[in-house]
């Protein structure tokens, strides 16, 4: 057996791991608890649920119905509780304390500024109070002992017509906490190329952004992102899939757009448990990240709604190490796949790399070969 086949890291492992987070939704990611005392104090009575273990479940279960638009019918409860400027900063200081409780050291988070403004916030008020979350998160993180680095991606939606407004919004903040921009909601009719003043306005700006692409939708979907707006990463984008033929000797093609996207480093936000609950993936062992990690597409991890998904960083990599048997050099491989798609600049995600990174993973590797290492000369010493 080779060190490949053995160091499949436990649990505890996994969470202390450094990990790079680049698709989790603001909305989809609160506390239930939280919910329920910001509904509390701001009078919104339309919760299903009023305990919190409770309501955790019911999120889960109301987002787990086979499609994408009933997914995203959970979001309008928690867009209602997030809809001051105190309940935005407590989600995005809890967003960060949480990520970074899981070990995730650097994560772009996104959320709809459109989506808060029901209470007469503006959209400025909206980014600041988000961001002023973040660094509260930040503080208090490393207070008890964790590192993290927020960044902001503001996202439009893709239904609505204030993509051109939002990404003039994203430009503005690019030096305070805005790191990008992002189209999100229904898939289906709604092509990104309804946005592209939107993205032409970024691209002349020199500014980043990636597209919620082939997720209930398919290579229609992908090409136009990529080839029409010009998308610098792919929000999932696990049905790139269905360019890519496995012959039954095994033999495997890739078609023009698949070739292009693996060709062009193009970065894949995948985010396996979310795709199952809205019927993008039928199991985690079909589930494309396999395919895609062998052939060596830039796969990331990701959450997508920790909330919906009742995941995290850590349970994400937990399922995928029990499906494929990943080891923590699969698991630093998406680490520094992710850091290296990341919208900040270029010697920032190297120092994160080079710095946090590989540091992280050495150290457990080294944990690991000391156990075996204790393992072959009979000592019993038990590390923990
Ligand atoms: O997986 C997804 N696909 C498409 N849209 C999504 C997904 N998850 C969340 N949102 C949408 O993005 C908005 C801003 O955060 C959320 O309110 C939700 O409507
Ligand atoms: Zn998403």
């Amino acid at each position: 057996m080779t060190s490949q086949t053995l160091n499949i890291p436990t649990a505890d492992q996994i969470r202390r791991a450094p990990k790079v987070l680049l698709h989790d939704h603001l909305d989809g990611g609160l506390r239930p608890g939280t919910i329920i005392e910001i509904a509390r104090q701001t009078g919104y009575d339309g919760l299903p649920e009023t305990e919190p273990d409770k309501l955790g479940i019911w999120f889960r279960e109301a987002a787990d119905s086979g499609s994408l638009e009933r997914y995203l019918e959970t979001f309008a409860h928690t867009c209602a509780v997030m809809q001051t400027r105190e309940a935005l900063v407590r989600v995005a200081a809890e967003c960060a304390e949480d990520l970074a409780e899981d070990g995730v050291v650097y994560a772009e988070v996104r959320y709809a500024p459109e989506q808060h403004l029901e209470q007469g916030l503006t959209l400025e008020e909206v980014v600041e109070a988000v961001n002023q979350g973040f660094r509260e998160g930040e503080r208090r993180a490393r207070e008890s002992g964790h590192r993290i680095r927020v960044g902001a991606l503001l996202t439009a939606m893709r239904h609505a017509a204030r993509a051109l407004e939002i990404a003039e919004l994203a430009n503005r903040y690019r030096d305070s906490g805005v790191v990008g921009f992002d189209i999100a909601g229904a898939e289906a009719g709604f092509p990104p190329t309804r946005h592209l003043d939107a993205f032409e306005y970024l691209k002349r700006e020199n500014n980043h952004f990636t597209i919620h692409a082939g997720e209930a939708f398919g290579l229609p979907s992908i090409w136009q992102a990529l080839q029409w707006c010009g998308a610098d990463r792919l929000g999932h984008g696990v049905r790139i899939i269905d360019d890519i033929d496995v012959a039954d000797d095994g033999t495997i093609t890739l078609g023009r757009l698949a070739a292009y996207v693996r060709d062009k480093r193009i970065p894949l936000e995948m985010c396996p448990t979310s795709n199952l609950q809205t019927g993008a993936a039928d199991s985690y062992a079909e589930h494309p990240i396999g395919l895609l990690r062998r052939l060596h597409f830039r796969a990331t991890v990701n959450t997508d709604n920790r909330l919906m998904s009742g995941t995290s960083m850590s349970r994400e990599f937990e399922l995928l190490t029990e499906t494929f048997g990943y080891t923590l050099d699969d698991m630093q491989w998406f680490t520094v796949n992710a850091m290296k798609s990341a919208f900040i600049p270029f010697d920032e995600r190297l120092a994160m790399i080079n710095d946090v990174i590989k540091p992280g993973y050495a150290e457990l590797k080294s944990e690991w070969l000391f156990r075996q290492t204790a393992a072959t000369s009979g000592s019993t010493t038990d590390l923990g």
